[in-house]
């Protein structure tokens, strides 16, 4: 697909989740927590968890948004809207381009297979061919230093050298659209700092990067500009700096500055 045809829009997006096992009556009209989505009853008095609401997203080639906001505010509920795992309720969603969604490192692993067949299923299930994956094994191999290891069947694979298997994988494939929840953050520092240049390296080939994350430094690192969601709807959009300093104050949005300057030093043509 030709870079100016990818491009993600919703309009006036809403996702509801029915909660057909709780209780209307106990409920007060339309309850704001300080954590969480608007609870409200629909017409055939059903609970219903408005978790987004009437959102408006226009994203063209080279956007690279940050997702921020309270537990519960709806920032996986937009990441799995736009992957095409969730449809809005109301409202419409449209996506061009090939979506790799990267929710949780260890989706579509086999434990029975090994590291060496893993690289290619997983690959696959993030919208590469077999034989693009083929090419990229001894890359994968050399980043993951799982050496023998990866003729073995996974289930022989502690935690931290799946990690570095499914990092070097997902670091390795080309999107259009690559969708990141935070849980990619969570990995030894150690590893983290190897493959935060391939993750840096990741973001900058693919056309469109929504990430969704408590961490304003990794923010800050992959992203520049951010959404504040706010109980299910969009309360700002903006740059990084801008939208951090609206939603957490100036101390966070002084860390962001920081990360930002160091980022442009590493920059080509930058200070260092
Ligand atoms: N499968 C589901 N069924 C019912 N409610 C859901 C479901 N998934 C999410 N929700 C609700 O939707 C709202 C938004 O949740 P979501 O997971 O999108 O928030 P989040 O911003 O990603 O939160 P966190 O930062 O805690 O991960 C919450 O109120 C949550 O309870």
């Amino acid at each position: 697909m030709a870079k100016t045809d990818v491009r993600v829009d919703t309009w006036d997006a809403c996702v509801d989740f029915p909660i057909f096992d709780a209780k209307t009556r106990s409920l007060k009209k339309a309850v704001i927590g300080a954590a969480g989505g608007v609870i409200g009853a629909n017409d055939s008095r059903t609970v219903v968890v408005e978790a987004l609401r009437d959102i408006n997203l226009h994203l063209e080639h080279g956007a690279r948004v940050g997702l921020v906001g309270h537990n519960g505010a709806g920032k996986s509920t937009l990441l799995r809207l736009l992957s095409g795992i969730y449809e809005p309720t109301r409202g419409s969603c449209r996506v061009q381009g090939r979506v790799a969604p990267v929710f949780d490192l260890g989706v579509g692993m086999d434990p029975e297979i090994s590291g060496y067949e893993n690289i290619i299923i997983r690959g696959m299930f993030l919208g590469m061919t077999r034989k693009a994956m083929e090419a990229k094994t001894a890359e994968i191999a050399e980043f993951s230093e799982l050496g023998d290891y990866l003729e073995m069947p996974l289930r022989t694979y502690s935690t931290g050298m799946r990690v570095r298997l499914a990092l070097g994988v997902v670091t390795s494939i080309d999107p259009e659209i690559l969708i990141l929840d935070e849980g990619i953050g969570a990995v030894d520092a150690e590893f983290m700092k190897k493959a935060r240049a391939r993750l840096q390296a990741l973001v900058e080939r693919s056309g469109i990067l929504v990430f969704a994350s408590h961490s304003n430094e990794f923010l800050a690192q992959l992203c520049d500009r951010a959404l504040w969601i706010d109980h299910g709807q969009i309360r700002k959009d903006g740059g990084i700096e801008e939208v951090v300093h609206a939603y957490q104050g100036e101390e966070a949005a002084a860390q962001v500055r920081k990360v930002l300057a160091e980022h442009d030093d590493k920059r080509p043509g930058g200070r260092a």
